[in-house]
């Protein structure tokens, strides 16, 4: 703890085996021999499937979702964060029977629905959709996005989505009332904004049988560490895997969320300058500029599971470049409130697809920096463990 007599046990402690997390069914081996957990992303044709999944999973930018095509068969997309995911895009026509495989191999299944489609028809095919799972699979998690909700005011969009809610829940009792009990999950989404993010995040972290071991590590990283929140990110998508028991305001995740972007943007020049740092260092320093970035060596340099790659991880006055071999693990920092008594936000790499974003008090970040990072050293080596466990159980390994 930064205020008395540090405990680094939780962080530190590898999992024994009886403890270690069990893996959840609805996975199956996909062509890389890898098991994916499989999600079913389903819709009307132009309710939005395919820029979802492109702006999470592909980075496209939202107003680049425009010159999509429809969909014309099923498109199977996989993503490997820290569980492997195969992701279903499926035409605007698909029925249970033309989906070609038992909707109990599906761990989850998104339905995407316009915001304005108040209709009989997508509210029809939702509730199919529905029964048709649920009897497949009752513990198949149900969720059903909103979406394009930026096109509504704030009134409508509530109505709206209210009225959504309601006619699903009334038809589904309508048909029988076992139904129910069936729990339904709506978000209201938007490529235009980080509430796709925060509901997409939300969705995973059913997936995640390692979640509370995760949480567990951040609460015991914010603990000792004088933060008010953490999150445990996935890089590439900006959604997060894990956060402390501390609740979640969408503005501090959007701030992580437009860190993590703005961080992502510059890879490219990050990229180049890692390379640079292999090379021979000159003979005359590079000017230093107000530093907000470092990479710094890991603890294990001899783990083989450790990440080599720093793509995506800097911002342009990265300063203190050193000679790497294997081992990059990048951070930054920046102030949000300057004035006292302040905040700064940190991110730090915990493995080759997973970065820590911290809020930490200004002081504490300024004045106590070694101890959070020994913090951040411990914490990686426990996220790394559980992501070793993950891998060797997909993979027989
Ligand atoms: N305003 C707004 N438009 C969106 C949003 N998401 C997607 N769109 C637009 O909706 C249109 C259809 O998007 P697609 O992703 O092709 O929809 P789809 O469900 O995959 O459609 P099919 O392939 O025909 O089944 C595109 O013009 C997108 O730009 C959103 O959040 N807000």
């Amino acid at each position: 703890m930064v205020n008395g007599p540090p405990s680094y046990a939780a962080t530190s402690t590898t999992l024994p085996r009886t403890q270690r997390p069990p893996l959840n069914g609805h996975k199956s081996l996909s062509g890389d021999g890898v098991t994916r957990t499989k999600i079913l992303l389903l819709g009307l044709r132009r309710a939005g499937k395919t820029s979802i999944q492109q702006v999470l999973f592909n980075n496209l930018p939202p107003k680049q979702t425009f010159y999509l095509e429809t969909t014309m068969r099923i498109v199977k997309h996989t993503f490997d964060t820290v569980i492997p995911l195969e992701i279903w895009d499926c035409p605007g026509n698909i029925t249970v029977e033309t989906l070609g495989a038992p909707l109990s191999q599906f761990a989850t299944m998104i339905f995407v629905i316009d915001i304005r489609d108040l209709y009989n028809q997508p509210i029809s095919k939702l509730v199919e959709f529905i029964v048709a799972a649920y009897q497949a699979n009752p513990d198949m998690s149900l969720e059903v996005f909103v979406h394009k909700a930026e096109k509504l005011q704030e009134d409508d969009k509530i109505e709206n989505f209210r009225q959504i809610h309601e006619r699903v829940s009334d038809r589904l009792l309508d048909i029988a009332p076992e139904y129910e009990q069936v729990q339904l999950n709506f978000h209201l989404t938007s490529v235009y904004d980080h509430s796709l993010h925060e509901a997409f995040s939300k969705v995973l972290h059913k997936l995640v049988d390692s979640l509370p071991y995760l949480e567990d590590l951040l609460n015991v990283f914010c603990a000792n560490s004088q933060s008010p929140k953490a999150f445990l990110f996935d890089t590439t998508s900006r959604l997060y895997i894990a956060t402390d028991a501390s609740p979640v305001d969408s503005a501090t995740f959007n701030l992580c969320c437009d860190y993590l972007q703005m961080l992502n943007s510059f890879g490219t020049l990050y990229k180049s300058a890692a390379a640079d740092a292999r090379r021979p260092l000159p003979t005359t320093p590079p000017p230093s500029a107000s530093s907000t970035s470092s990479p710094s060596r890991g603890p294990t340099a001899s783990d083989p599971g450790t990440p080599t790659g720093t793509e995506g991880t800097s911002t342009p006055n990265a300063t203190t470049l050193r000679p790497s071999r294997d081992l990059f693990y990048p951070s930054a920092s920046t102030s949000l409130h300057p004035s006292t008594p302040g905040t700064t936000l940190t991110y730090h790499l915990i493995t080759p697809q997973l970065a820590l974003l911290a809020l930490l008090p200004t002081s504490v970040y300024e004045g106590r920096r070694g101890l959070i990072e020994f913090n951040v050293v411990f914490f990686r080596e426990g996220v790394q463990e559980i992501s070793q466990v993950e891998k060797e159980a997909r993979t027989g390994g």
